[in-house]
């Protein structure tokens, strides 16, 4: 049996995480007797320092024709220049739409050994377990852009075909769970949310009726979620709405090194922790890499490696339950990401 994994370790903390899941998915390897063959390609800064090219010919063709890819983060100072004409983000955003992977999962877990990580109070963690849908090539970050004189827009679009697709991911999730899923707009504002709620509702009640569907507006939905977080169980959103209530949620996991994501499209499938390039703490051999460990999780269980996937879950379980911690989660902690990355390795 062979698995054969793109890796785009990109940018900032991106290749230190990708080190990481290389590790672990070699060792996983070893352990149960499989064949995964690992390409590394560019992206981002890193793709533009070397082709000019956010996202090469070369990186889409391979990521087009693998079981899976994994991605690090891209994106930094370097590059962030307002007037430049390529850009890092456009390469993810390109991938993303390239590969048709639609639908980004983030599953927010709180650890119970973690609960002192959040800056909320314990009461307020208890029982929290959702995740969020989060729509993925479509929306503003793919509407046209246009700079006028003084002035710019972003154009949002939604189709109702785009909102209908990731809404059954939403229901298929929300029917192996809770049965609950808070779909989350600006409906008293944009014409986009309007037609987003009307297709959710009608979806739903159509086809889901045991599904109990609620609709909460974005600015407030970000107030709950910190008030009374164990309310939700599937948040289903638009791009740019998931973008930033997933980063919030992490606020209640302890860090944004914890949360891991999957992009699925029509049999391809996109593996990423949710966080960015961190240039703050780039080079310095700290960064939290269980994200991106539990994104390579949900790519081997994506890939149907049951097995190997809660080989490893159990086994950043058990090294956080161990107090194996980067400082993002434990303040004055002096452990470096590869000795995370080798107690994972010894968990197995
Ligand atoms: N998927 C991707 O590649 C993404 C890329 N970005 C890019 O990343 C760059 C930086 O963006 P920011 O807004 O600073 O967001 P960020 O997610 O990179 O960092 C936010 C904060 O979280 C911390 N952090 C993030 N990941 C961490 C980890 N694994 N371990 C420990 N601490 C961690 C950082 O040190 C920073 O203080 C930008 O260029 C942005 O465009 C941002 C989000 C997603
Ligand atoms: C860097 C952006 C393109 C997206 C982002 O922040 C994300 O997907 O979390
Ligand atoms: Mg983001």
């Amino acid at each position: 049996m062979s698995i054969n994994i793109v890796c785009l370790p990109g940018d900032g903390i991106g290749p230190e995480v990708t080190e990481s899941v290389i590790s672990v998915l070699n060792a996983v390897a070893d352990k149960f007797k499989l064949e995964i063959n690992i390409d590394q390609q560019l992206i981002g800064g890193a793709a533009i320092d070397a082709t000019g090219d956010p996202l090469p010919a070369k990186t889409v063709s391979a990521c087009q024709n693998a079981d899976a890819v994994f991605l690090g983060a891209i994106g930094g100072p370097k590059w962030d220049d307002p007037n430049a004409k390529v850009r890092p983000e456009q390469g993810l955003l390109r991938l993303r739409s390239a590969m048709g992977v639609f639908s980004n999962i983030r599953p927010l877990t709180v650890f119970p050994e973690l609960v002192d990580a959040s800056p909320l109070k314990p009461k307020v963690l208890e029982g929290v377990d959702f995740i969020v849908v989060r729509e993925l090539t479509g929306g503003i970050y793919f509407g046209d852009k246009h700079r006028g004189e003084n002035f710019a827009t972003d154009e949002c679009r939604y189709s109702v075909e785009e909102i209908e697709r990731i809404t059954k991911v939403a229901c298929e999730l929300a029917m192996q769970r809770g049965k609950k899923i808070t779909s989350v707009d600006k409906a008293n504002v944009l014409e986009t949310s309007r037609l987003w709620r009307e297709v959710v509702t009608k979806l739903v009640s159509q086809n889901y009726p045991e599904i109990k569907l609620e609709h909460q507006l974005v600015d407030s939905c970000a107030m709950k979620m910190i008030q009374n977080p164990a309310h939700f169980d599937v948040v289903l959103t638009e791009n740019m709405f998931g973008d930033i209530l997933s980063d919030e949620a992490s606020v209640l996991a302890g860090s944004m090194g914890l949360l891991a994501s999957s992009s699925i499209g029509e049999g391809s499938g996109l593996f990423e922790p949710i966080h960015g390039s961190a240039p703050d703490i780039a080079g310095q051999g700290i960064a939290n890499p269980y994200a991106s460990i539990l994104s390579a999780a949900m790519m081997l269980r994506w890939l149907n490696y049951l097995a190997e996937a809660d080989a490893i879950e159990t086994a950043v379980k058990s090294s956080i339950a161990s107090g194996i911690l980067t400082r993002d989660l434990k303040s004055e902690s002096e452990i470096k990401t590869h000795q995370v990355t080798h107690a994972v390795i010894q968990n197995l």
